[in-house]
């Protein structure tokens, strides 16, 4: 009956609902309870969300923060990102930094633009790191709600090593840290202090997201970044400082408002791992850094 009523008409949409055996993981979990997406390799077609996507002419933004001796990291980041990050799209990259004179000026394809966001410097690596989502909250509030759709929040000290597109789009975006997504729930590093905002009990918790990259649609990055940011202050009038600063509080706040769009750790890899076999391409992962010279 149905290649009958195929033979017949025009039917494109026929072949997408028939089961496609390039896009099947059987190794990997890819849907959440909650019927969220985890994109993995093997999971999508790009060419057929480059055609949904395209004709959209959407423009994505990135934030990344490049504080004291962190600007080294902006010419790999900014570089490594043309080469992979949403090719063919119109992207606006804002970088946060308290140096704009030391941020390099990267060549960009048309579309593309680099934008310096002057903003202070912390004493601590752990404030720089927390007060991320503050600052992204006011930036989105005063400029990138009417330049972008989509925003993505990045560590700087990382690179693109394969392409990211238009599959990590979505109205709330998290990644899947690379050191928890094969061990049970009971040893994610989630805060356990319930004196805590942040604080999530034994037995809850659905993954454990990572700091390092997240987003969404640009009204519910400053909405969650808002919320975050909240749940940090409310921890510094206690005296409390979340285990893992402000990816505990994103992890919180996660929990009770379940992403849309959960992205594998193709995503947010740390080469210092060793690549199992689920890891079938590595997108976006960490710089080796000495973390002792670059953060005093
Ligand atoms: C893979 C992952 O999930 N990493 C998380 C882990 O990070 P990391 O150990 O990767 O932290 P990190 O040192 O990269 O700091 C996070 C980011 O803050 C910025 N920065 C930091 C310090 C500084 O002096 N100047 C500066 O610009 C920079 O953009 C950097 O990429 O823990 C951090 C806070 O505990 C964040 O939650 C990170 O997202
Ligand atoms: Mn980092």
């Amino acid at each position: 009956l149905v290649w009958a009523m195929a033979g017949r008409g025009k039917v494109h949409y026929l072949p997408y609902y028939l089961p496609c055996p390039e896009i099947l993981r059987q190794d990997v979990l890819t849907v959440t309870p909650w019927l969220a997406p985890i994109v993995w390799e093997g999971t999508f077609d790009p060419e057929v969300l480059d055609s949904a996507y395209r004709p959209l002419n959407l423009t994505i933004g990135v934030t990344a923060f490049a504080v004291g001796k962190y600007t080294r990291f902006v010419r790999r980041f900014l570089e490594s990102a043309e080469q992979h990050f949403l090719r063919g799209y119109r992207v606006n990259y804002y970088i946060f930094t308290d140096s704009p004179r030391s941020i390099p000026r990267a060549r960009l394809r048309p579309g593309r633009r680099l934008l310096t966001v002057p903003i202070r410097k912390y004493s601590s690596w752990q404030e720089i790191s927390m007060r991320r989502m503050e600052a992204i909250n006011r930036h989105v509030a005063e400029v990138s709600r009417r330049e972008v759709r989509y925003l993505f929040c990045l560590d700087v000290d990382m690179v693109f090593h394969n392409p990211w597109g238009p599959e990590t789009l979505g109205d709330t975006v998290a990644a899947i840290h690379p050191g928890y997504f094969d061990v049970p729930r009971e040893q994610f590093p989630y805060e356990r202090r319930s004196s805590s905002a942040a604080y999530i009990p034994e037995g809850e918790g659905d993954f454990y997201y990572g700091g390092a990259v997240f987003g969404g649609s640009v009204e519910k990055v400053y909405e969650f970044t808002k919320t975050c940011h909240m749940t940090i202050l409310a921890d510094k009038a206690n005296g409390i400082m979340a285990a893992w600063q402000e990816e505990s509080h994103l992890n919180r706040h996660f929990l009770s408002h379940k992403p849309s769009k959960v992205l594998s750790p193709e995503y947010i890899w740390d080469d210092r791992k060793p690549k199992p076999p689920e890891i079938r391409l590595v997108r976006f992962s960490t710089v080796d850094k000495d973390y002792k010279e670059i953060r005093n």
